[in-house]
């Protein structure tokens, strides 16, 4: 069995997944939004939906709405000029989704993003929530960069960055890069009619830099940037495919396992990798000494840590940060975003839940550290 068949075999199909279309795609040859296809990615995405997968959409397409709307007809050079385009055109990109959407009886969610939510603790914990409760309420989240508040991203039409970003963000096991090739050749095929479509390869190999060349034509990011994400996404564990969006049916193909496209291999275990990217990601800000207890429910079941297990508190740490939970004799227990301060942490530890509100006079979350932002050692 090769990577692919094993990475849709029944028993580890990816059940969460981040379907990115591009410029080059989504737009009716740089014109205006091409809506039929639009319809045509919602009625896949929706088929995966029935099947259990979940969905973040990441879509590019709101400067080329805005083109259209605004009756340019070349792409301005301007930032400003950019950015009033995506402006105007990010409305009609979601309601196209929204109304699209609909028709299976699906929600959309507009979610904007810049890359400094990313690297913002708190930003980052509150986008992760939210795009967590989305998919846990059955919505679709259609994600875009907030192109009124950035510069080089929109120059360089790279929404491939963001949707690796988001893979990380919601620890999705696979990114889906739909563009307008078939998948990614050992040469840019249009300007090299002799290259070979890649079927499988570690998104580490070095040859990738080589074959990805610079970027192409609307999007203008290229397959380098395409490369580039599914190595961001691989620091969480996840493998991406990068695969042509006009090809019939392509999500509900790829989820059978069929061979399309490019695979880009996550080498490291999903596992292990996302237990180095949380730990990796972020500084240890303080720490959290646990009575047994708490201890071993969190060992042995998984389960969320409450301020209730909490004996002590060291370091001066904010909402979000990362912190590190040991047990009574010093030993690490495991690491994880913390939902309050170091101060309120000493208002509430060794609390219940109940009690969180009367201690400090509001209640954010029940729990100090949930299970999904918590990783043990
Ligand atoms: N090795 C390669 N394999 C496939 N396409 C390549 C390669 N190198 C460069 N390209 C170019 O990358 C383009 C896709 O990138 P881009 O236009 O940015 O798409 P998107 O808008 O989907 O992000 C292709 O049309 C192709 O010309
Ligand atoms: N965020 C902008 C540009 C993003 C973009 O074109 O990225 P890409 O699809 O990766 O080439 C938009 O929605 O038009």
């Amino acid at each position: 069995m090769n990577q692919r068949e094993q990475f849709f075999s029944a028993t580890a199909k990816p059940r969460r997944w981040v379907v990115k279309i591009g410029s080059s795609l989504l737009t009716d040859n740089g014109r205006t939004l091409d809506v039929p296809a639009i319809n045509g990615w919602v009625t896949q995405m929706a088929q995966l939906r029935q099947q259990g997968i979940e969905v973040v959409l990441v879509s590019s397409g709101a400067v080329a709405a805005g083109m259209s709307q605004l009756g340019w007809k070349e792409r301005p050079d301007r930032i400003h000029e950019l950015q009033a385009a995506a402006a105007v055109g990010q409305m009609g990109l979601v309601q196209t989704y929204q109304q699209a959407f609909h028709r299976y009886q699906l929600h959309a969610a507009q979610i904007l993003l810049d890359h400094d939510d990313m690297s913002n603790r708190t930003r980052y914990l509150n986008a992760r929530s939210t795009l967590k409760t989305l998919l846990s309420l059955g919505v679709i989240p259609v994600v875009n960069e907030n192109d009124t508040v950035v510069t080089d991203e929109i120059r360089f039409g790279d929404n491939d960055t963001l949707a690796a970003l988001v893979t990380n963000l919601v620890e999705a096991e696979l990114l889906v890069i739909l563009t307008d090739q078939p998948g990614m050749y050992n040469d840019d095929p249009r300007s090299n009619p002799e290259a070979t479509l890649i079927n499988e390869i570690s998104s580490q190999s070095p040859e990738l830099d080589r074959m990805a060349g610079d970027g192409g034509r609307l999007g203008r990011g290229g397959m380098i940037t395409k490369v580039r994400a599914a190595r961001l996404a691989a620091r969480s564990g996840a493998h991406s495919i990068i695969v042509g969006g006009k090809l019939d049916n392509v999500l509900g193909r790829l989820l059978e396992g069929e061979s399309l496209g490019t695979l880009m291999v996550a080498d490291q275990q999903p596992q292990q990798a996302r237990k180095h990217w949380l730990a990796g990601q972020l500084q240890m800000r303080g720490t959290l000494t646990l009575d047994a207890g708490a201890v071993s429910v969190l060992r042995d079941k998984g389960t969320s840590l409450l301020a209730v297990g909490v004996r002590e508190c060291h370091g001066d740490f904010h909402r979000g940060d990362m912190v590190v939970c040991i047990d009574t004799n010093g030993d690490e227990v495991a690491r994880g975003l913390v939902n309050y301060s170091a101060e309120e942490v000493r208002l509430i530890q060794g609390a219940s839940t109940e009690s969180i509100r009367e201690r400090l006079g509001y209640k954010d979350q029940d729990e100090l550290i949930h299970r999904d932002n918590l990783v043990l050692v």
